[in-house]
């Protein structure tokens, strides 16, 4: 049940179980997992508003319209980046329910099978190795065929999806003119061998892009776990528009009281507390609520009353830099996309029958490599021998507003395995303030060097021989640039690829790091648990959704284990309190 106002939820005189910060990737799986049985009263409150009828946000090629800077984003802005030539960079995060699965750019990657591994051994939690996570990767995937039903034999490998979760993910649905030559150009060079299918664990090599997409349309957290059959059951609501500020410690000392603005401010304590803001907006609150480093709360004005120093501390984000190649050849975007007419017809063929360019992300195929050299001169930053440094995503077109002539093929490059750490601070206790957001891009010798070789390896790929005749000329670059070309070239044009995690860290229980237990609850608090992509220890070497999904499967299981049917029955369950204390 769907309500955009507190007065609706206050008539209806409701206690909760559970209360859920945050409708997005991951809150909306734990609200669905908790709302299964019927005794788990179940709230989300989400900052955003709905996700209905946003045309950006359900047809998929227009996926990078959702963000930035529309309704639907938060509207954050980086610090200064040092190694970006001191520009400050836009940086979404939904703002919407579904959160930032209703806008990202819907590429399904799960990561390595060393990724999850390292979880593990980082955790000392046996749970979070790839071999237990499978269960719940297939609880969440619902692999479908693509939107224009063509043959999928030999673009994916049946074995290693899920069929029947909720969440659908599917292959391309628009036969894009490179595919062939993509395909070609694995068999050509040695160095870019084909992967059937990268969500099997082992991720190297390129092949063809899975994403959430069904039917040519997006599939959310929101229309998923929240399909209109779960959002039926009478034990499960979620409050638009109600912005979290922070977590207040009963009078017990469990940080058990969720503090909210809308138009009123309000309360609720249940039993248990999940925070899942994401890696933004988790440790925004947390701090706000006096759980981070004491010193820095101190001089802000802000009691401490938890010492966590950890808190907002370890991001980690991948560096993006769009590289593009003048090809030989009009039937790229750039066409259609100069063309208003073009556009519409495209729309009209989307709207009516859900067909053509539009039901796809902007990429049929990506690639993930190591580079053999790295090590000698660093310690090896990747989860493991099989796992990758850098990532090549595949586009038949410039992403981005096209320049006024020139058709384009992108072969664009992301640092999928960085060293660099950044951070989530505050600038003050006004807990309506943005807080001071710092993704350190290229911050490290080890990340320059590997977005340079990941450049070096685009143009190595764009010059195999599938593409004579084809591709002309990198735009921006040249086949023979510089180190020190490709350098300032990064520094001039590189961004992020949207996936901050780790800035509410896991680690062993006991240990004097990290934020959360193994089993996700806050260290040293009770009735507080974070499930979101901010406990990744590390970030996976893979496009970060569906890692999230991953989590929040497990954690839902975590904490059904604890709160199950009948340990509810014997607790008393809490009224929630609501407290008119004026307009926000
Ligand atoms: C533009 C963009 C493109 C991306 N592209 C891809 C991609 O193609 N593939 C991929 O795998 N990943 C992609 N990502 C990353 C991926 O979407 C995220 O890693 C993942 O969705 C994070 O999930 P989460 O649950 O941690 O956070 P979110 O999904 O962001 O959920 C956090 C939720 O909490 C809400 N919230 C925050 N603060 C408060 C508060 N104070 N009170 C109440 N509610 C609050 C937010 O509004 C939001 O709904 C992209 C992200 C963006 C922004």
């Amino acid at each position: 049940i769907i309500l955009q106002n507190i007065a609706d939820l206050t008539k209806l005189k409701l206690s909760f179980d559970f209360i859920i910060v945050g409708g997005g990737t991951a809150g909306n799986v734990i609200a669905n997992r908790l709302s299964e049985c019927p005794d788990h009263s179940v709230l989300v409150l989400e900052a955003g508003g709905s996700d209905d009828n946003v045309l950006n946000i359900q047809m998929p090629f227009f996926a990078p319209r959702a963000t930035p800077g529309t309704p639907q984003d938060w509207n954050y802005t980086t610090t200064p980046q040092t190694a970006l030539n001191g520009r400050s960079l836009p940086y979404p995060r939904g703002f919407v329910l579904g959160g930032s699965s209703s806008v990202n750019y819907m590429v399904y990657t799960r990561g390595s099978k060393e990724d999850f591994d390292r979880f593990s051994k980082v955790s000392g939690d046996s749970g979070w190795s790839w071999d237990k996570l499978v269960p719940y990767m297939q609880k969440n995937e619902r692999f479908v065929g693509a939107s224009d039903h063509h043959n999928i034999n030999g673009q994916y490998n049946p074995a290693v999806h899920g069929f029947s979760g909720i969440n659908s993910v599917s292959l391309a649905g628009f036969p894009s003119p490179i595919d062939s030559r993509v395909i070609q150009a694995t068999t050509q060079l040695k160095e870019f061998p084909f992967n059937l299918d990268m969500n099997s664990g082992s991720t190297l090599g390129m092949g063809w892009g899975q994403s959430t997409i069904k039917n040519g349309t997006r599939s959310s957290s929101s229309t998923s776990y929240l399909a209109p059959e779960f959002l039926s059951r009478p034990n499960l609501h979620v409050l638009l528009n109600a912005r979290v500020t922070r977590i207040l410690k009963t009078s017990t000392g469990a940080f058990q009281t969720v503090e909210f603005v809308q138009d009123l401010n309000g309360a609720f304590h249940p039993h248990e507390v999940v925070l899942s803001a994401g890696s933004v907006g988790t440790p925004n609150i947390l701090m706000h609520s006096g759980i981070g480093n004491p010193s820095k709360l101190t001089s802000l004005g802000i009691k401490p009353l938890v010492n966590l120093p950890s808190v907002g501390q370890n991001l980690s984000d991948h560096t993006l830099l769009f590289l593009s190649y003048f090809v030989n050849s009009t039937d790229t975007w750039e066409t259609w996309e100069r063309s208003p007419t073009l556009t519409q017809q495209l729309l009209n063929q989307w709207s009516t029958s859900r067909t053509g360019q539009f039901v796809d992300l902007p990429l049929n195929h990506l690639g993930f490599f190591r580079i053999p050299t790295l090590v000698n001169q660093f310690k090896d930053p990747a989860s493991g021998p099989g796992t990758s440094h850098y990532e090549l995503i595949v586009s038949n077109g410039l992403l981005g507003p096209p320049p006024p002539t020139g058709n384009f093929m992108s072969v664009s490059c992301a640092v999928v395995a960085p060293t660099a750490r950044g951070s989530v601070t505050l600038s003050s206790s006004n807990v309506l303030a943005d807080p001071v957001i710092n993704p350190n891009l290229l911050g490290s010798p080890a990340d320059v060097f590997i977005m340079r070789e990941a450049i070096k390896s685009s143009m190595r790929f764009a010059s195999a021989p599938a593409f004579a005749g084809y591709v002309l000329s990198p735009n921006g670059l040249n086949f023979n640039s510089t180190d020190a070309e490709i350098d300032a070239f990064v520094r001039a044009n590189a961004g992020t690829v949207f996936h901050p995690a780790g800035t509410a860290s896991m680690s062993p229980k006991g240990a004097t790091w990290g934020v959360v237990d193994p089993d996700l609850r806050v260290k040293g608090v009770s009735g507080l648990r974070i499930v979101d992509l901010s406990v990744a220890p590390f970030i996976p070497a893979a496009h970060t959704q569906a890692a999230t999904y991953i989590i929040a499967e497990r954690a839902a299981d975590l904490i059904k284990s604890i709160w199950g049917e009948n340990d509810l029955q014997v607790v008393l369950k809490t009224q929630y309190i609501y407290t008119e204390v004026g307009k926000h």
